[in-house]
C-alpha cells in the first residue's frame, strides 16, 4: 500500500501543473495550510499500557450517519479535473470503505448521479444570493437522498490564492461543469461566495430541509456557541485547508476551545491537516468525533482512480486502529485528551 506522500507525488506528475497547484495551494503565504500539519506534528500521544485492546470497533455514527471509521470525505471541487471517472470513483471507494463521502456544491458530478454509486453521502452548500436556486439545489440533494446538509461559513469571499494567479487558473477545461450548479434552464451558474449570509439567515436554511443542518468552517468558540444555540446539529472545525483566511488558527488549535463551549451538545468533525491515523487518534482525543481528510482523497482519485482512494482510505483506517491500539483505546470514545500533549 502506497503512502499519501507517494500518491501525491505520482498525482503530480499525471496533472496539469494549475490543477495541481489548485488542489494543494492555499491562501496568501499558505501559513494556516502549513500550520493544519504543523499542529498535529507538535503535538504528541502519551499512551497507555495493558489495557487489553484485543477486540478493536472504530465505528461511529455521526449526525445520524453510520461510519465504519471515524473518517469522512471532505466535500472538494472538481474531481474530474483528477480523473476521468471524477466524483463517482471518489463516491464508489467511499461507499465501499463503509464511510460519508460529502458531495461538494462544486462537484463535476451531478448529485443525482452521485447518489447512484455512493451509499451514505451528504451534501455541501453554498447559500447563493438567489435563495429559490439555493431552495432547488437543496431539494436536488434531498431528494436524491443525502443525509445531511453541510453549509460552508468560512467563504464570506474568496480565498486569495497565488497559485492560482500564477496559473491564470480560472475556469474549466472545457466539456467540464459544476453540474449542480445547473439551473430549470439548464445554464451552470457561476458559484457566489455567500458574502452577505448572516446568522438570520439560517433559520430560513433549516426550514428548507428535513436533513440535518452542520455549519463547516467554524474556528471561533463564540459562533460555536451561536450555532448551538441556533439549533445547528453539527459543526466542521476547519479552515477550509487554509485555503481562505491566511493566518487562521490551524483546526486543532482550534479543536479544544470549541469542544469546550459545545460540551457534547453536537457532532464535532475536524478536518485541515489530517494525513495519519496518528492524527486521527488526536483529534479524536482532544474531542472530535469524527476527522475529514481532503487533498489525500485526491491524491489517491488523480494517482489510481477508485482504486487510489480505497489505498488512501484503507491505509488510514489500518493506522487509526494501530494508533487507537497501541494508546490503549478500543473504540474512538475511549481517547481522552490526557492522552495529547
Ligand atoms: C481542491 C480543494 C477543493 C475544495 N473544495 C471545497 C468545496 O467545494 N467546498 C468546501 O466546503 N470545502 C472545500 N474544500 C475544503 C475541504 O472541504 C476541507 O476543508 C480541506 O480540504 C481539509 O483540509 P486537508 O485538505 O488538509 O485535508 C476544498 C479543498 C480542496 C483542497
Ligand atoms: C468559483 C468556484 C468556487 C468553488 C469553490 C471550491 C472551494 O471551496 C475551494 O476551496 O476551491
Amino acid at each position: 500500500m502506497r503512502t499519501i506522500a507517494e500518491l501525491e507525488a505520482i498525482a503530480r506528475e499525471r496533472m496539469e501543473p494549475a490543477h495541481y497547484d489548485y488542489y494543494a495551494g492555499g491562501a496568501g503565504e499558505e501559513a494556516t495550510l502549513r500550520a493544519n500539519e504543523e499542529e498535529f506534528r507538535r503535538r504528541v500521544l502519551v499512551p497507555r499500557a495493558l489495557r487489553g485492546v484485543g477486540k478493536r470497533d472504530l465505528t461511529v455514527e455521526v449526525s445520524g450517519s453510520t461510519m465504519s471509521m471515524p473518517i469522512l470525505v471532505c466535500p472538494t471541487a472538481f474531481h474530474r479535473l483528477a480523473h476521468s471517472d471524477g466524483e463517482l470513483a471518489t463516491a464508489q471507494a467511499t461507499a465501499e470503505a463503509g464511510t460519508v463521502f460529502v458531495c461538494s456544491m462544486a462537484s463535476t458530478t451531478a448529485v443525482e448521479d452521485v447518489a447512484k454509486v455512493a451509499d451514505v453521502f451528504w451534501f455541501q452548500l453554498y447559500p447563493q444570493s438567489d435563495r429559490e436556486f439555493t431552495e432547488a439545489v437543496i431539494s436536488r440533494a434531498e431528494n436524491a437522498s443525502a443525509r445531511a446538509l453541510v453549509v460552508t461559513v468560512d467563504s464570506a469571499v474568496h480565498g486569495r490564492r497565488e497559485r492560482d494567479h500564477r496559473h491564470a487558473f480560472h475556469d474549466l477545461p472545457p466539456g467540464l461543469a459544476a453540474e449542480n450548479m445547473r439551473d430549470a434552464t439548464g445554464r451552470v451558474r457561476d458559484i457566489e461566495m455567500p458574502a452577505d449570509l448572516t446568522w438570520d439567515d439560517l433559520a430560513w436554511l433549516r426550514e428548507t430541509t428535513k436533513m440535518p443542518v452542520l455549519l463547516k468552517g467554524v474556528l471561533h468558540p463564540e459562533d460555536a456557541r451561536r450555532a448551538v444555540a441556533a439549533g445547528i446539529d453539527g459543526l466542521v472545525v476547519s479552515n477550509h485547508g487554509g485555503r481562505q483566511l491566511d493566518g487562521a488558527i490551524s483546526s486543532l488549535a482550534a479543536l479544544p476551545e470549541i469542544v469546550s463551549v459545545v460540551d457534547g451538545q453536537v457532532p464535532l468533525i475536524l478536518d485541515g491537516g489530517v494525513r495519519s491515523g496518528a492524527d486521527v487518534v488526536k483529534a479524536l482525543a482532544l474531542g472530535a468525533d469524527a476527522v475529514g481528510v481532503g487533498r489525500p482523497v485526491l491524491w489517491g482519485l488523480a494517482a489510481a482512480g477508485q482504486e487510489g482512494v480505497a489505498e488512501v482510505l484503507e491505509r488510514l483506517r489500518e493506522e487509526t486502529d494501530t494508533a487507537l491500539g497501541l494508546c490503549g483505546a478500543r473504540t474512538p470514545g475511549e481517547l481522552t485528551a490526557d492522552l495529547v500533549r
